[in-house]
C-alpha cells in the first residue's frame, strides 16, 4: 500500500499519527481536510508533503469554481509547512494548470511517480556509496523516518538501508527515537520491524557517543531542504549526529531526491525553521505553563556533509555546481 495516492476522487493516506498502534487510512475529500492532516503529520516526509501538496491543488480544482476561493485552497496548501521544499514546489507545479482539473490531476500524478522512481534510484546509489566508504556489512545510525512513510514507497535514507539488507551487507541499524514527535521510535522502528530488518533504538543525544564508542560506521538521513552551497536542512537533532560523526571520523550521508534540492536558498541561514509550538515539548512531562523552544528542523552546514546521494548524482560541498567559495 503506497503512502498516499490518489483513489475514487480523493487522497487517501495512511494517518502516521496513529502508527505504530494502528493501521489506519483516511480518505481525504476536501483541501481543509489535507491542510489539517500534514499540519498534524498525519502525512509527513517531505517527498510525501510534497505530493500531498500536488494531489491538494486537483483535490483544490474538483472543489472550488470560483477562481477566488480556488486561489486561497492553493495558498493554505502552499504554506501548510514552510521548511521542506517539496510542498511549495509540489502546489506550485500543479497550480501552474489550473483551472483545468484533469491536467491538474496528471500532473500530480507524474509528481507521485517521480518520487517512487526517486526511491529506487537513490537506493541503489546510496548503497554503492556505503559499500565504497564502509565495505560491507555497514552499522548505520538514521535520524527521524525516511522509509515509505516520507516518501510514497521505499523512501530516501531508508531505502538505502532496505537495499543493502537486499544485499546481504548490512551490518545493523541504529535508529534514534527523534523527540519529541518520535518518528524514529514510533515509524522508523516499525518500518523496519515489519521488512525483518534487525535494528536498536536509542535515545537522540546518545549517537553521538555511540559514534564515538566506534559502534557506528555511518550516519545516514534524509533532508527537507538542501540549498545551493550544501548546506542540508533536515530534522532537529541531525546537526548534534553530523558534529559526533566529524569527531569520530565517520561519514555523514544525506539521502533525498532532486525534488528536494532548492538552488534558489543560498544557504541554510536563508530557510525558515517550523517551530512547533511548546505543547510538543512540554507536553505531560513538564510542569503546566513550562515554556519550551522547538525548532522542528536545523541546518547542518556542508562542511559537516560527507556526502548527499540523490536520484541523479552523488556530490559533496556545493549543491549548484559552483566553485566552493
Ligand atoms: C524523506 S524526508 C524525511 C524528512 O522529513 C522529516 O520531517 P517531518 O517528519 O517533520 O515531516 C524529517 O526531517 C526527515 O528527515
Amino acid at each position: 500500500m503506497r503512502t498516499i495516492d490518489w483513489i475514487d476522487g480523493a487522497v487517501v493516506l495512511v494517518d502516521q499519527t496513529r502508527l505504530p498502534g494502528e493501521e489506519v487510512y483516511l480518505r481525504l475529500d476536501t483541501v481543509a481536510e489535507l491542510v489539517e492532516a500534514i499540519q498534524r503529520l498525519r502525512v509527513r516526509g517531505a517527498p510525501a508533503i510534497g505530493v500531498a501538496g500536488a494531489l491538494g491543488v486537483a483535490l483544490a480544482a474538483k472543489q472550488y469554481a470560483d477562481p477566488a476561493e480556488l486561489a486561497a485552497a492553493v495558498h493554505l496548501l502552499e504554506t501548510a509547512r514552510p521548511t521542506a521544499v517539496n510542498l511549495a514546489r509540489g502546489v506550485r507545479r500543479v497550480a501552474a494548470l489550473l483551472p483545468s482539473f484533469d491536467a491538474a490531476l496528471g500532473e500530480a500524478l507524474r509528481i507521485r511517480d517521480e518520487e517512487i522512481a526517486s526511491s529506487k534510484a537513490m537506493a541503489r546509489l546510496g548503497a554503492d556509496l556505503v559499500e565504497k566508504l564502509c565495505g560491507a556489512d555497514a552499522r548505520l545510525l538514521t535520524h527521524c523516518n525516511t522509509g515509505g512513510l516520507a516518501t510514497v514507497v521505499e523512501g530516501t535514507a531508508l531505502s538505502v538501508v532496505f537495499e543493502l539488507y537486499r544485499r546481504e551487507s548490512l551490518g545493523g541499524v541504529i535508529a534514534s527515537e527523534t523527540r519529541p514527535l518520535l518518528q524514529g521510535a514510533r515509524l522508523t522502528t516499525w518500518e523496519l520491524r515489519r521488512a525483518g530488518i534487525a535494528h536498536r533504538l536509542a535515545v537522540d543525544s546518545a549517537g553521538p557517543f555511540l559514534m564515538a564508542r566506534g559502534e557506528v560506521d555511518a550516519v545516514i538521513l534524509g533532508a527537507d531542504r538542501i540549498c545551493a552551497n550544501g548546506d542540508v536542512v533536515n530534522k532537529v537533532g541531525s546537526y548534534a549526529h553530523a558534529l559526533g560523526a566529524k569527531a569520530a571520523g565517520i561519514p555523514f550521508i544525506c539521502v533525498a531526491p532532486e525534488s528536494t534540492v532548492d538552488l534558489s536558498t543560498p544557504s541554510g541561514a536563508d530557510v525558515e525553521i517550523e517551530d512547533r509550538g511548546s505543547a510538543e515539548v512540554a507536553g505531560t512531562t513538564a510542569p503546566e505553563g513550562t515554556e519550551a523552544i522547538n525548532p522542528a528542523f536545523d541546518v547542518t552546514p556542508a562542511h559537516l556533509v560527507t556526502a548527499i546521494v540523490t536520484d541523479e548524482r552523488v556530490f559533496s560541498g556545493r549543491a549548484d555546481g559552483a566553485p566552493a567559495g
